[in-house]
């Protein structure tokens, strides 16, 4: 399978605008802001996406966290969802046979979980296993090997349908050590693939992105496994590049996936409804360019006006719907996969915002505490992020 997925193939539930469009009288399409979704109602059940390279770890971190004590009743999915065409597949199959679909084999596990294993049924399967909520009020999912989570993710952050049952508590990847450097370079300097990839039309520039790339970038925590198969001196070095690429995650090193404690690093993450200051305080400590694919890079500027914040909005649609920067501003191609920001407002509210490929979403919070840094924040991972346009174009729109 062609892992190294263009935004053409992003599916199409996922575009911006595609609920609702508004258009002015020029018949000009209005983008409209992706709406938050109310605060988490307890109803909800959190669904941890556990992904990461073939044989990383990922079934050995199931396995270690059902044999754990955690309180919790975790249905434990094994699902194959492969690029964005399968998944439409799917959902057309789920739409099918919703009325006739058997109900989800469970198999009981120790520490009062289940597992249900099913491939190829994607969305279907876990619409059928909502309906047998309250047998459980965890669901940790892991995805195969070669899954980008920049499609998945999506799906169960925003789709109404699912949203409803379940929200997306955040992506744990899992890195193999010893292969990992190897699989980051792996489209690197690859020429025969690079043409392969122009002629078939996608608009490449610089070296191919990996599946690991794409993993690592989406990740909100990081675990580095199989530190027993390489030396104190090559974990620093797959530890520096994984934070070059992705300075949002939390990273942790683990043999045979055996996480510290459960809670933050695989289990209630809140990853996507909340941006805490520590995040973020992270990402700014600076990184290095030790990966030419995909960096991380934090833009700050001082506390907005409530006029700056609609400039501050259409500089992100700007940048995550069209992929250029406002007025026409010269830059190199760039291509955002995740964003975190944190932004004081002048009238003592703070900004949060987070953001998954083309799709964001801007929450309104109290304003921040003393401790609390009072600089604006912007955090974007991605390809192309770091080029001194994106900042100086962002404050000449704010100061616009
Ligand atoms: N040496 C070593 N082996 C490990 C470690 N963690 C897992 N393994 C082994 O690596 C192999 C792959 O682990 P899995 O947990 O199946 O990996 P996976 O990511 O689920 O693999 P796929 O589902 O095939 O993508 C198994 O044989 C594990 O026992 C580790 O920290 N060190
Ligand atoms: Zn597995």
């Amino acid at each position: 399978m062609d892992a190294n997925l263009s935004d053409d193939e992003v599916p199409s539930l996922v575009q911006p605008g595609a609920n609702a469009k508004v258009v002015n009288d020029q018949g000009e399409e209005i983008p409209e802001l992706v709406t938050s979704a109310d605060d988490t109602p307890q109803s909800k059940v959190p669904i941890t996406i556990v992904t990461g390279y073939l044989g990383a770890g990922k079934t050995t971190l199931l396995n270690y966290i059902l044999t754990e004590q955690h309180g919790k009743k975790i249905a434990v999915i094994l699902n194959e969802f492969g690029d964005s065409i399968d998944i439409e597949k799917q959902l057309t199959v789920s739409d099918a046979d919703s009325t006739s679909a058997s109900p989800v084999p469970f198999v009981p596990l120790a520490n009062g979980c289940i597992c249900c294993s099913v491939k190829d049924v994607g969305v279907a399967a876990i619409e059928n296993l909502m309906e047998q909520s309250g047998l459980f009020d965890y669901i940790l999912l892991e995805t195969t090997g070669l899954a980008d989570p920049g499609n998945i993710a999506p799906m169960f952050w925003l789709d109404d349908g699912l949203g409803s049952s379940i929200f997306l508590d955040g992506i744990v990847t899992l890195v193999d050590a010893k292969n990992v450097l190897k699989s980051l370079d792996e489209g690197y300097g690859d020429e025969e693939k690079m043409e392969k990839r122009k002629n078939e039309g996608h608009d490449e520039h610089g070296p191919l992105l990996t599946t690991a790339h794409l993993q690592i970038s989406h990740a909100d925590v990081i675990l580095i496994n199989k530190t027993d198969l390489v030396s104190d001196e090559e974990l620093e070095k797959v530890i520096s590049r994984v934070q070059s690429i992705n300075g949002l995650a939390k990273i942790k090193t683990t043999t045979k996936s055996q996480v510290p404690q459960l809670e933050g690093l695989v289990l209630d993450l809140h990853a996507y409804d909340e941006v805490t200051d520590a995040d973020l305080q992270f990402a700014s400590k600076g990184h290095s360019h030790l990966d030419p694919t995909i960096t991380t890079t934090t833009i700050t500027f001082s506390s907005l006006s409530r006029s700056q914040v609609d400039k501050f909005d259409l500089f992100l649609r700007t940048i995550l719907w069209e992929e250029t920067l406002p007025n026409n501003t010269p830059h190199s191609p760039f291509e955002i996969h995740r964003l975190k920001a944190r932004i004081p407002l002048q009238d003592g509210k703070m900004l949060l915002i987070q953001g998954v490929r083309n799709i964001y979403d801007t929450n309104e919070s109290k304003a921040p505490t003393d401790a609390e840094s009072q600089e604006a924040k912007l955090v974007l991972i991605g390809r192309g992020v770091d080029q001194p346009a994106v900042r100086e174009s962002l404050l000449a729109t704010l100061e616009s």
